[in-house]
């Protein structure tokens, strides 16, 4: 059994036009996926903004209604999980939110911020709840003194560790990652994954980590999904995918992945080049008339790939 086991999820979005509110169509955000996260490990889902990856992660949080498909965590069904049958597992399972900037309110302490999700189910004193807080900051390298700061005092990388200690406070199990560092600078990335690479192991962790950059997932990720048009086209291994990626589409992201070696530029140019040019020559091959991938077929045991038919 995995921990979490998604079944042929679908999300469809209802189009509305006209004056009535009428439903004219459907967006069909995610279109028939299935994948499995083992627990303790961390799954990347990957692919380019719309590609559904946001609607997965919400459908698993339970924000999302399943048009159909199940989602399992730890064989139990959640989409049989309404009102307070659902408490507990809003305490497993967590989101750390992509932009540190606007997810804190500006106007709340670090006290209340950090605080406040553990007040929905745990009631302590106001010296227990500072003294669980101040603790929680310094296991996220921040300082016992920062109880009383406002976010606009901290840094973007500071600003995310607030966050992910919001989440940590109510031990979570299972954390939805969404982009967590696309909004800070390339410099302040590296140490952000690194810490959460480091607190997956303390507080025992299993992640899924969403992100449109192949380049961002590369040390975090042991499985990685390849997403496009709401289905997947291909997922496997961390090795399975870096080192043997098999769909155009892949091919092309991992062509992507900028080379922060100077003197290797030229030299990826010319990948990327070859990647744009067989993405273009076999295309048709690799999709149908509607622009979807086909089915995955698995090539080894563990790399599923959304071959032509
Ligand atoms: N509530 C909604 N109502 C209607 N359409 C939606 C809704 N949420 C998302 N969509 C559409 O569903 C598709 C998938 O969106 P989603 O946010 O899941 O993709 P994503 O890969 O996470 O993209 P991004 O990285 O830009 O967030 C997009 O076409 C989006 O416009």
């Amino acid at each position: 059994m995995s921990f979490i086991q998604l079944n042929e999820v679908k999300v469809h979005y209802p189009i509305r036009s006209g004056m009535l509110r009428r439903v004219t169509g459907q967006v069909k955000a995610v279109d028939g996926v299935s994948l499995a996260i083992e627990e303790g490990k961390t799954y990347g889902l990957v692919g380019e903004s719309g590609c559904g990856k946001s609607s997965i992660g919400r459908a698993i949080l339970g924000l999302n209604r399943l048009t159909s498909g199940s989602i399992h965590y730890e064989g139990t069904n959640l989409a049989r999980l309404t009102g307070t049958n659902r408490h507990p597992l809003r305490r497993d399972i967590q989101m750390i939110f992509q932009d540190p900037y606007s997810s804190l309110n500006p106007k709340k302490r670090v006290l209340s911020l950090i605080a406040e999700p553990l007040r929905n189910f745990e009631k302590l004193t106001k010296q227990a709840e500072q003294e669980r807080v101040a603790t929680m900051l310094e296991q996220v390298g921040l300082n016992a003194d920062d109880l009383y700061k406002y976010p606009h005092e901290f840094s973007g990388g500071q600003r995310q560790r607030i966050g992910i200690a919001r989440c940590l406070m109510l031990n979570p199990r299972f954390i939805v990652a969404d982009e967590p560092v696309s909004a800070l600078d390339v410099s302040v990335q590296a140490q952000v994954l690194n810490f959460m690479k480091a607190i997956q192991t303390r507080f025992a962790l299993t992640y899924l980590f969403i992100s449109h950059d192949l380049g961002i997932v590369r040390h975090m990720c042991d499985h990685i999904g390849i997403m496009y048009n709401g289905r997947l086209v291909e997922a496997g291994t961390a090795a399975d995918i870096y080192r043997n990626p098999q769909h155009i589409y892949t091919q092309r992201l991992i062509a992507a992945i900028p080379n922060s070696n100077p003197r290797q530029r030229h030299q990826q140019q010319i990948v990327r080049q070859a990647a744009a040019e067989r993405y273009q020559a076999e295309y048709q091959h690799f999709f149908d008339a509607n622009d979807q991938p086909h089915a995955l077929q698995a090539i080894s045991p563990t790399h599923f790939v959304a071959l032509p038919q």
